[in-house]
């Protein structure tokens, strides 16, 4: 895929809608960073949103595992993107699996209003269910990129981030003490370990 930083899409209209998704790990951010760096060397006009309660590493920028930063809106609601998306060609959204459903909206409306709008969030979550607005964004995309980790048991292309801590919640913030990217087959051997010690 050829992404155009002229804001033009692949079919010439202006406007268009970029996911890219994957586990923890996977190149997510720094894949979000370097599509918007580009634009700015296009002199491209270039906002960057992240939901508020990621504030992990910084209150305003968003930050890789890498430690590659861009300044960013932190943001409490999808609507609050549509307020404040203001007289620029490109709008980032890191972390979007974090927003609420009318993210999908938002985001289809500002790809109609003719911004590119490239959004990188987490397909599915520690249990491996898809997580929040992330697939009906990535079903109304026009493309959509998925990147891998390499599974940390196996050396393969990890598929999923599974969860180290015993919480059920679907919201936990956390790092590499929390969460560690693993492929579909290393994820089906912890499931049948976790079954197994159940039972006793
Ligand atoms: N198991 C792993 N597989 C791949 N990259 C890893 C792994 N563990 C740490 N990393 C680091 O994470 C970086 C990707 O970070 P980032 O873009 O923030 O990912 P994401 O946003 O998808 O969580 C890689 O460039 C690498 O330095
Ligand atoms: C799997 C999973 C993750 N999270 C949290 C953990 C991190 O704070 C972010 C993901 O960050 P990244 O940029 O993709 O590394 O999400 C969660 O809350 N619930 C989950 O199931
Ligand atoms: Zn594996």
């Amino acid at each position: 895929m050829i992404y155009f930083e002229s804001n033009f899409n692949s079919t010439g209209k202006k406007g268009s809608l970029e996911v890219i998704c994957g586990s923890m790990f996977s190149g997510k951010t720094e894949e979000l960073i370097r599509r918007l760096r580009r634009a700015e060397f296009a002199k491209q006009r270039v906002e960057i949103f992240k939901p508020a309660i990621d504030n992990r590493f910084s209150e305003d920028e968003v930050v890789s595992h890498d430690h590659h930063s861009i300044l960013s809106t932190p943001v409490d609601s999808s609507q609050n993107i549509l307020l404040l998306a203001g007289d620029v060609d490109v709008i980032g959204i890191d972390e979007a699996q974090f927003f609420d459903d009318g993210i999908v909206d938002v985001c289809n409306k500002l790809a109609t209003m003719g911004f590119r709008v490239i959004v990188a969030g987490l397909d599915m979550d520690f249990r491996g269910v898809p997580f929040g607005p992330m697939p009906a964004l990535m079903a109304i995309a026009d493309d959509v990129t998925k990147e891998h980790a390499i599974c940390v048991r196996c050396g393969s292309p990890a598929y999923v981030s599974h969860r180290l801590v015993a919480d059920n919640k679907q919201v936990l913030l956390g790092e590499k003490d929390e969460y560690e990217p693993i492929c579909r087959h290393c994820f089906e051997a912890e499931k049948q370990k976790q079954s197994k010690g159940s039972l006793f």
